[in-house]
């Protein structure tokens, strides 16, 4: 546990800054866009019924065009989805002393698991304008509740009950979307192998200066599926060819993010969404991002029926901690993890 107590963003937007501290200056060309132009505003992420007849068919239109999608009709109880949400709110809400009991170790590094503020240990980037809980959940020998918040009533069965219905849920689209490449419904479970399940609620506090920061910088998730869930403020976007599109939250929608390893798992068909997280000045926001990785030996390859003369194997093979570590010490930004695993022709 830490003992000095570390810069918190939301203790620094409680104390009222009236500007936004300089060391959270974007460079102009990070900084968010001021007003999206008319053919980015017509632009919204898709929307699918999974309970729908057709689908399999959205799940696959939706995959290959945006990478990104909402899920309604998934049949998860939205009490459940409120749960989390007001778990995560009433953790950020409540006196620094408690939270930092469950600050994340610095020591372990980017394994740290617990109430931190960056998504990269050590680096030197700009800052996100974010604080975050990260919670080990699976496999279960991974999951140890201890180390989640105690003085939240029902906080811990509730992350509990969320996580099992979450790996429930990636799964379930992980078959979809294998069918949908005309491979057996369990391939790209069985190619990232042993889930290994991150949940980390972010919490974006108001920014003096909005149009000067990121809530969270662009970036593609490093897993095979993220599953995301957010409260009524708004702020994430995602890139679309080359503009960045607003994703309202949809009450009760999970958003779908594909992530980088189904996008080597599936030779570049579905590209993994590079989206990132814009702050405002007036409300605090929530999301909940889960997430299903492979564990770090696992050895990801392309999907061999994906190859062919005409496409290519795109990707070199990669062991997934080799690719976290990558991705730690390079940064996230954009593509740039991928990027470096592509076969050069
Ligand atoms: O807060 C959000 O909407 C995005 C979170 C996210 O992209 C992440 O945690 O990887
Ligand atoms: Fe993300």
């Amino acid at each position: 546990m830490e003992t000095a107590a570390p810069a918190r963003v939301q203790d620094l937007a409680e104390t009222g800054v009236s500007r936004l501290p300089a060391q959270y200056i974007q460079p102009p060309e990070n900084r968010p866009t001021p007003s999206p132009s008319p053919v980015a505003a017509a632009l919204s992420v898709p929307v699918v019924d999974l309970s729908s007849s057709t689908a399999a068919d959205d799940v696959r239109a939706a995959c290959a065009d945006w990478g990104a999608f909402h899920v309604v009709g998934h049949g998860l109880p939205g009490e459940l989805l409120d749960a989390v949400r007001e778990a995560g709110l009433a953790f950020f809400r409540a006196p620094m002393g408690d939270k930092l009991r469950f600050a994340c170790d610095p020591a372990r590094g980017t394994a740290a698991e617990g109430y931190g503020s960056r998504m990269l240990a050590n680096d030197d980037s700009v800052p996100d304008w974010r604080d975050c809980f990260d919670h080990h959940t699976l496999p279960e020998s991974r999951r140890d509740p201890a180390h989640w918040p105690d003085f939240v009533p029902g906080y811990r069965d509730t992350i509990a009950k969320y996580s099992n219905s979450m790996k429930d849920l990636a799964q379930k689209l992980l078959c979809i979307i294998s069918e949908n490449l005309n491979l057996p419904p369990s391939y790209i479970q069985e190619a990232v192998g042993e889930v290994y399940q991150n949940i980390t609620i972010s919490y974006y506090s108001p920014c003096p200066q909005p149009d000067l920061a990121l809530g969270l910088q662009s970036h593609s998730d490093m897993g095979a599926i993220t599953l995301l869930i957010q409260d009524d403020v708004g702020g994430l976007e995602v890139l679309k060819d080359g503009m960045w599109i607003p994703v309202p939250a949809l009450h009760d929608g999970i958003l779908v993010i594909l992530a980088d390893q189904t996008e080597i798992i599936t030779n570049g068909r579905y590209k993994s969404s590079v989206h990132r997280a814009v702050v405002n000045a007036e409300r605090a926001r929530l999301s909940v991002a889960t997430f299903y990785d492979p564990s770090k030996s696992s050895k990801i390859c392309t999907a061999p029926q994906l190859v062919s003369k005409d496409e290519p194997q795109k990707y070199r093979d990669v062991i997934y901690g080799d690719y976290v570590s990558s991705w730690y010490s390079k940064g996230p930004e954009g593509k740039r993890n991928i990027d470096a695993l592509l076969i050069q022709k």
